[in-house]
């Protein structure tokens, strides 16, 4: 395992892609990841890149999502980006300990699918879902990686790298929102057979993209698991895109109702704090894993089997925010009460603010529990409803047509429980008690 000191920073690489070469990095007590890239940053790039990182910040205020935080140059000149490093990837799980549960893939499937949801609706393709891109936090949730297409644009080096996990589309240079539920449908084969639908070090390449392209993805053998859910990664996997299901919306709908037709299992014994041992992991220097071109067999998986489930309840119960619809608000009906997923209700205080008009935009602040997580619904008059996560943020600028009324309501859930604020007529809407 390579160290390399780099001016004041250590460098650890773990793994090079398509366009560039991520490293753990500390800086004094400071532990993050770069991806560095084999050049430099030319002003038209810059202010490209600049306008996409904006984009994706957005994003990561409303979803499980790892996006650049900073824009570095390396003392060689050679272009940085600078993210939260993370414990590792589901590639690198799934090769070490092999498939993971169903109850873990339904969580890993609806927290990917509602990260697309919210993604799609910003207008962001991620274009490259694969296992090396799906992370896991030392929390134990699972995040998606690698958004942006102008670094990767620029500094493609290397053309056929991931191309098994391609959509067949995308082998033709057109990825769209259905490349993505492609992409989702690898993540989820992967993580339910223990290896992706086609081999990804295949050593003829014209093979391995005329496979992609023609031949159907392998059975996945699980008798355990749910037939439905057999049956919706195939779908995800259909070579035409208009043959995959019509949206991450969809998805997201149809897991939750595999994950509420599930079994309940045995409660947990006694363990580790979640997420305790990945912690421990991020935190130690040199990161375990790091620069190994092949993940190390590791028996060991007790991380994942008490680090995923913990983060169940909240990432299950807010996907079920995003797309269920009982609590939409409209001008002229809305619930105004509390609801719940699967546990009961208790009621906390919700209140949202007077909303301030912006013309194109309302922006929407309220009050709520500590570390529940919030999503703001905007129900347009005679017009559509619109759910957005914010994830713990107490203030969301949502967009509005100048010449419509909206009534707003912001719902909120710690897992368990859903609360739903009274809802706040915009404009002089009616608004339904
Ligand atoms: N923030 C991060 N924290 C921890 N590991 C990361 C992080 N970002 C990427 N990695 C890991 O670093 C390796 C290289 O990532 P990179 O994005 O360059 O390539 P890739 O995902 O294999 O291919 P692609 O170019 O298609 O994205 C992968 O194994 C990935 O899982």
């Amino acid at each position: 395992m390579a160290t390399a000191e780099e001016g004041h920073y250590s460098l650890v690489p773990l793994g090079g892609g398509a366009s560039g070469t991520v490293c753990a990095c500390r800086r004094g007590s400071e532990v993050i990841a770069l991806k560095v890239f084999p050049g430099r940053l030319y002003r038209r790039t810059r202010a490209r890149l600049d306008r996409e990182l904006a984009a994706l910040a957005g994003l990561a205020e409303q979803a499980g999502v790892v996006v650049p935080q900073a824009v570095e140059t390396m003392p060689d000149g050679r272009v940085a980006l600078r993210m939260e490093l993370c414990t590792q990837s589901l590639a690198r799980v799934v090769a070490a300990s092999g498939p993971l549960t169903v109850s873990d893939v339904l969580v890993l499937g609806l927290t990917l699918a509602s990260t697309l949801v919210a993604a799609h609706r910003a207008g962001i393709v991620h274009g490259r879902v694969t296992p090396a891109n799906v992370l896991f936090r030392a929390s134990g949730e699972p995040v998606l990686s690698d958004f942006g297409h102008t670094l990767r644009d620029v500094f493609t080096r290397d053309g056929d790298h991931g191309i098994a996990y391609l959509a067949p589309e995308t082998l033709d240079g057109d990825a769209g929102e259905r490349s993505d539920l492609y992409g989702l449908g690898v993540v989820l084969h992967t993580a339910l057979a223990g290896r992706p639908p086609f081999p990804a070090a295949a050593p003829d390449v014209a093979a391995l993209r005329d496979s992609v392209r023609h031949d159907p993805a392998p059975p996945v053998d699980r008798p355990e698991a749910p037939i439905d859910l057999l049956v919706l990664v195939d779908r995800l996997l259909e070579k035409d895109p208009v043959k995959r299901p019509a949206s991450a919306e969809e998805v997201t709908k149809q897991l939750i109702r595999l994950w509420e037709a599930q079994e309940p299992e045995p409660e947990p014994g006694p363990g580790p704090a979640a997420g305790s041992r990945l912690g421990a992991e991020v935190f130690a220097w040199p990161p375990p894993g790091a620069g190994e071109p092949e993940p190390a067999p590791r028996k060991d998986r007790a991380w994942l089997l008490v680090a995923l489930p913990a983060c169940a309840a909240i990432l299950v119960a807010v996907a079920w925010m995003l797309v269920k619809g009982p609590f939409g608000v409209t001008p002229s009906a809305a619930s105004g009460t509390a609801s719940t997923p699967p546990g009961t209700v208790e009621p906390v205080s919700l209140d949202l603010a007077e909303p301030a008009d912006l013309g194109t935009a309302a922006t929407l602040s309220w009050t709520g529990p500590a570390g529940w997580e919030f999503a703001v619904v905007a129900a347009a008059e005679a017009g559509p409803t619109e759910t957005t996560l914010v994830r713990r943020n107490r203030t969301a600028r949502v967009t509005v047509d100048p010449r419509v009324k909206y009534c707003f309501q912001v719902q909120a859930t710690d897992g368990v429980r859903v609360q739903v604020s009274e809802p706040r007529p915009f404009r002089g809407a009616t608004c339904r008690e």
